[in-house]
């Protein structure tokens, strides 16, 4: 075993991962993290000898107590194994070398006298993500499922970057476990795999995973690569966005990618969002998410992003979901916006593409939020979707899990989604959506939009908006029917601004902050105000910032 064995009085637990250095990529972390031994007596009196008040819960290789340790003092869960096992060696082996504030680390071992390992780790006292999403009947917030994502998203990271790598290869909602700070932390590292994919040991590893999660390309040990982690994650993401398990029975399609894929081909990325707290309030929040994941779970491994690109395009989506600025002001101009004539849909995806269109459309948007999913009543949901394909002797019926796996529809999305759809040739799993064709045919006539562009709505009006810049066109007509169109405009500029604010404040910072409370002033002002605009020359066309343009309403 590669893991640091010692006597409880001569070591400390070091249980501070803020502290931890980050994974040198040259060299190989080969020092294990001292990890204290615990003698069994200190573990039966932490847990009062693992008394069912202390009892937290059964995985398929023993049962989790929590225990007050006294010295050091510190809550942590033990983790008795029922038998020794490799997936227990393989766990202790993984986690005494890692250590991450994004992870549950290990903090120590016991046995029994029977031989039978009991794994101490750190304590997390907020449940699974999985209870979060599934079991509690007040839905998450936008905010909080985003933070989660980007945790685990950077736990994922991590131990990819670690040197040599780690593959989790059961990367789901039951293994995110919530920490005092209500922070998510991946755990269970029964199935990972330390190593580079042309090492001995991943490339005679069998397959594992749990079914639901697992990557449909990943039937023999050679196709392992931590491109399999990142399905997972994707699977987990679109779990976190709509509130669906990955398989539910009650549903048709059961798979939440076979449900989601079509919908985010066809850009309906509100579609997908949890229908119990309905999509968030910007509409970029939704459809980056929905794009990343789909990114994720696509059929090709290697046209699945790194998690590094994941963790970055994550971090600026939480980014915008938590900034209370951009809250109000999404709030308030929405509200402005919601009888107008237009609603913002997107592109059909076009992966990084995110060029918007105009739909000129009397019905909202959001009227397709609460879309029903067919849903089969008197189906009962699958007694429990863990289904473990694993090399242990913990015999799920490797064979049969597999053969599950390839009777379920696991595929990804579709050629212009996801690349090149078509299943492998040596993979019996069916691939989802076939080759339909990306972008919305017929329909209503659209109008494109340039990311960067604020508008291209008021061609004759007053007030033309392109980019902070206001041109303001003066008329030579009476001032009266004058003042009516200039009201009958400033709705259309509310409007422009309710459409250019998201792309303004698409790059995070500071800057687009100020750019947005400058917007958001205009908002405010500009249709109780524009009548005290000076007049100009009929045929002067003058150009005003933004600033000026503050400057002459007051
Ligand atoms: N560090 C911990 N802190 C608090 N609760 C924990 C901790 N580790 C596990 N648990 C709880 O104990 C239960 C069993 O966990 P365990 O990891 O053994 O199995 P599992 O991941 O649920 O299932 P499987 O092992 O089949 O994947 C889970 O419900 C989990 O919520």
């Amino acid at each position: 075993m590669g893991y640091l064995s010692c006597n409880a009085d001569s070591v400390i637990v070091t249980c501070d991962p803020h502290n931890c250095k980050k994974p040198n990529k040259t060299k190989p972390n080969k020092k294990p993290f001292k990890i204290t031994h615990f003698s069994y007596s200190d573990l039966e009196s932490a847990t009062d000898a693992f008394s069912p008040d202390n009892f937290l819960g059964k995985g398929s290789h023993g049962s989790v107590f929590k225990a007050s340790l006294r010295n050091p003092t510190l809550l942590a869960a033990v983790k008795k194994t029922t038998s020794p096992t490799a997936t227990v060696d393989n766990e202790i082996e993984i986690l005494s070398r890692l250590r991450s504030p994004r992870l549950v680390n290990l903090l120590g071992l016991s046995s029994d006298s029977l031989g039978r390992n009991l794994i101490v780790f750190e304590y997390m006292p907020n449940g699974s993500l999985h209870d979060l999403l599934h079991a509690r009947p007040k839905p998450l917030l936008w905010s909080t499922r985003v933070r989660f994502a980007l945790q685990v998203a950077r736990a994922v990271q991590h131990l990819h970057s670690s040197n040599p790598p780690v593959i989790h290869r059961d990367i789901k909602s039951s293994n995110v476990l919530i920490d005092g700070e209500n922070n998510a932390r991946l755990g269970d590292f029964g199935l990972a795999l330390r190593g580079h994919v042309e090492d001995v040991k991943v490339k005679c590893t069998p397959p594992a995973g749990t079914m639901g999660y697992l990557d449909p390309g990943y039937l023999a040990p050679g196709d392992l690569s931590t491109k399999s982690d990142v399905f997972s994650f994707g699977i987990l993401l679109l779990e976190i966005l709509s509130g669906r398990k990955a398989i539910d029975m009650r549903y048709s399609p059961p798979s939440v990618v076979d449900w989601a894929a079509p919908l985010i081909r066809g850009g309906e990325y509100e579609s997908i969002c949890d229908s119990r707290i309905g999509p968030p309030e910007d509409a970029v929040v939704m459809r980056r998410l929905a794009v990343i994941a789909a990114r994720c779970v696509r059929s090709k491994a290697e046209k699945r992003p790194e998690m590094a690109e994941v963790v970055e395009c994550l971090r600026g989506v939480n980014k915008r979901v938590s900034s209370p600025i951009w809250n109000n002001l999404g709030r308030r101009v929405g509200m402005g916006a919601c009888n107008s004539w237009q609603s913002v849909r997107y592109e059909p995806l076009d992966d990084e593409n995110y060029t918007a269109e105009i739909v000129k459309t009397t019905a909202r948007v959001g009227s397709r939020r609460n879309r029903k999913v067919s849903s089969v009543p008197g189906v009962e949901t699958l007694p429990r979707e863990v289904v473990r394909v694993s090399d242990t002797n913990e015999q799920v019926g490797r064979s049969r899990s597999v053969g599950s796996v390839r009777e379920i529809r696991l595929g990804p999305l579709d050629s212009n989604l996801v690349g090149n759809s078509s299943s492998s040739s040596s993979s019996s799993v069916h691939q989802s959506g076939g080759g339909g064709v990306g972008r919305r045919k017929g329909g209503l006539p659209t109008v494109r939009l340039n990311k960067s562009r604020s508008m291209g709505v008021l061609q004759s009006s007053k007030l033309v908006s392109n980019n902070g810049l206001l041109f303001v066109k003066k008329n030579p007509n009476g001032k009266e029917k004058e003042k009516e169109k200039e009201k009958e405009e400033s709705k259309l500029l509310q409007t422009s601004i309710f459409f250019s604010l998201p792309e303004v404040g698409a790059g995070d910072g500071a800057c687009s902050s100020v750019v947005l409370g400058l917007w958001g002033t205009i908002w405010w002002l500009y249709p109780f105000r524009l009548d005290k605009l000076p007049s100009r020359d009929a045929t002067q066309i003058t150009v005003v910032t933004v600033h000026e343009l503050f400057l002459e309403i007051n």
